[in-house]
């Protein structure tokens, strides 16, 4: 239902805790107590240097950029009173959770293609209780925000990602984190499938790969599966809502 041109309301009632946050194609009328802010793998391995994707080749001058932005937009929820959600990636320490040769991850994981190739990093990428698998620094939970563990690149396969958003009555979710192209791109559309409207807050994401893998996630967001926002306009809209 679109009220007003160039906004998309599902009805949402007017109140304080409801805003039109700008957004392409459309803005969207949204509350704050049906929204929530999902991080995506913030973790070592994808963010600092000696981490998983560093080791395994990929250009990371881009992640630290992104650290601060995510740093303001989980403030800002958090003042708003909107749930912040970070998902860490990976595995237990023996792997089990990574897949025999029967799982396609198995053999598409980067992180286990490099400890295969360097066998002296084994048991040191993606395992949890490791450094690699920790969230960095400057992003520590604060109290309040909930840490969910995920196996695989979409944080809504076998994990208590979509139970924890239904029961607080979550329809809304912002996303930010990386890899756009990677785990954010592939939870968003799982997100749609399960009834979400997914928000990505394009610059507090980043890629792994070419620049072009940023631009053609953003083009599949905004054309296909959900809206694209900016750090600014986020905070500019739920930065007026007082806690609840
Ligand atoms: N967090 C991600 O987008 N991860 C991408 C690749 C990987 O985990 O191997």
């Amino acid at each position: 239902m679109s009220v007003e041109p160039g906004i998309v309301d599902r009805g949402v009632a007017d109140g304080p805790r409801t805003v039109t946050l700008p957004a392409r194609p459309e803005g969207l009328r949204i509350s704050a107590d049906d929204t929530a802010v999902v991080v995506i793998d913030m973790q070592n391995a994808y963010a600092t240097e000696g981490g998983y994707v560093d080791l395994a080749g990929f250009d990371i001058a881009g992640a630290a950029g992104v650290i601060g932005k995510i740093g303001t937009v989980l403030d800002t929820a958090r003042a708003a009173g909107v749930p912040v959600i970070f998902l860490q990636n990976g595995w237990d320490a023996d792997y089990v959770e990574a897949g025999t040769p029967q799982s396609p991850n198995y053999h598409k994981s980067n992180a286990l293609k490099t400890m295969r190739a360097q066998p002296e990093l084994k048991g040191k990428l993606l395992a949890r209780g490791g450094w690699d698998y920790e969230l960095v620094d400057a992003l520590t939970p604060k109290p309040g925000d909930i840490r969910v563990h995920k196996t695989r690149y979409s944080a809504f396969f076998n994990s208590q990602l979509d139970s924890i958003l239904r029961s607080r009555g979550i329809r809304n979710i912002v996303f930010v984190g990386i890899a756009t192209n990677v785990c954010v791109e592939s939870t968003l559309r799982d997100g749609f499938h399960l009834e979400y409207f997914g928000i990505m807050l394009e610059d507090a994401t980043h890629h792994l790969g070419p620049p072009m893998m940023q631009e053609a996630t953003v083009y599949n967001v905004e054309k296909f599966f959900g809206w694209v926002s900016t750090v600014a306009d986020f905070c500019g809209t739920f930065g007026q809502i007082e806690k609840a």
